[in-house]
């Protein structure tokens, strides 16, 4: 089983600082994935929130190896802002499932986070 660990767009990234910083250790459960809510939480097809950005860059300058996800409003428009500053797992649902042609809105998505890697 991976743990993950999720914040919403009006929690600060340093409430994950302790939880990750001590993952290690036998009294915390790995967290093996931060994701950063880039919607309000709740429904898809909202606008991507550009403004998280600074927290995906402050995990990824913290913890080089991390997983960091984004979720909402990701499609080929916004994923090079995330993929720019960090994120290496991508929710996207309306830009996948809308899409003529999802495996290649996918094969985008992909292509835009490996370029960063
Ligand atoms: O459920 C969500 C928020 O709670 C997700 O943001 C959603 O599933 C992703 O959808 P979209 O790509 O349309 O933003």
């Amino acid at each position: 089983m991976r743990a993950g660990v999720a914040i919403k767009p009006k929690t600060d990234v340093s409430v994950l600082y302790d939880l990750l910083d001590n993952s290690n250790k036998d009294e915390v459960p790995d967290a093996q994935m931060a994701l950063v809510m880039t919607v309000e939480p709740g429904f898809g097809g909202q606008k991507f929130m550009p403004d998280m950005m600074p927290k995906v860059e402050a995990l990824r300058k913290r913890y080089p190896n991390l997983n960091i996800e984004v979720d909402g409003g990701l499609s080929e428009k916004t994923i090079d802002t995330a993929a720019n500053a960090g994120a290496n797992v991508i929710v996207a649902g309306s830009a996948v499932f809308g899409a003529q042609d999802p495996a290649d809105v996918i094969a985008k998505l992909r292509e835009a986070v490996e370029k960063q890697r």
